[in-house]
């Protein structure tokens, strides 16, 4: 038996568009966001897909993205299942900077190692590491199994806490996730086995 792990990051949010570290911070989808949330519905429902159970962190502009999946996917009575184990990773002190304002103040070098190394945590904030240890462990417990018996599940999420998954279920290096840029708004269909292995990996 197969089951499908469908994974989404949210659309563009309001801090992705004014080049913000946003991590646990709260904001709502863009109007390209919204948009690009619409068209992932479309494709997902133009493939036939339903799902069992729907998983997203606690952060609005995830939970808006699931929302308006659903919507465009006339989907009304599914489990939505929110969970801060699925938030971005914490970006600490960085939180609610520019971007290229921190790479004027610490240099290019630094925050490249902040925002991409696997274990060195920004500032009061969580590495990669530390998000997939949080991260990790939730869906062992509470997504894997479902799948792996069979069911159909979406997860919309984050960059980073995807990253973590994705690393998991593909089975990458630190240096391979390191270098997989997750898009805004384009969901990516897995197909799992019994155990829970990778059986395929299909881009929508
Ligand atoms: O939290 C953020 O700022 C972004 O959503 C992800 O940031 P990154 O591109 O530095 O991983």
């Amino acid at each position: 038996m197969t089951g499908t792990l469908i994974l989404v990051r949210h659309g563009e949010s309001e801090w992705n568009l004014k080049n913000l570290f946003t991590g646990w911070r709260n904001p709502d989808l863009t109007e390209k966001g919204i948009g690009e949330a619409r068209a992932a519905g479309q494709a997902l429902k133009a493939k036939g897909f339903s799902f069992d159970t729907t998983f997203t962190s606690a952060l609005k502009r995830a939970q808006h993205t699931l929302d308006l999946i659903l919507e465009e996917m006339g989907i009304e009575n599914v489990t939505i299942v929110r969970n801060q184990a699925l938030n971005e990773r914490d970006y600490g002190d960085l939180s609610g900077l520019n971007k290229d304002d921190a790479r004027k103040k610490w240099g290019e070098e630094q925050v490249l190692i902040w925002r991409r190394s696997y274990d060195v945590p920004p500032p009061g904030g969580e590495s990669l590491k530390d998000t997939a240890e949080r991260t990790l462990p939730y869906y062992k417990a509470q997504i894997e199994p479902r799948v792996a018996a069979g069911e159909t599940i979406l997860v919309a999420a984050h960059g980073n806490s995807l990253r973590a998954l994705v690393m998991a279920i593909e089975g990458l290096t630190p240096e391979e996730i390191l270098k997989r840029e997750i898009a805004t708004g384009e969901p990516t269909v897995y197909e799992l086995k019994s155990d829970g292995s990778l059986k395929e990996r299909i881009k929508l």
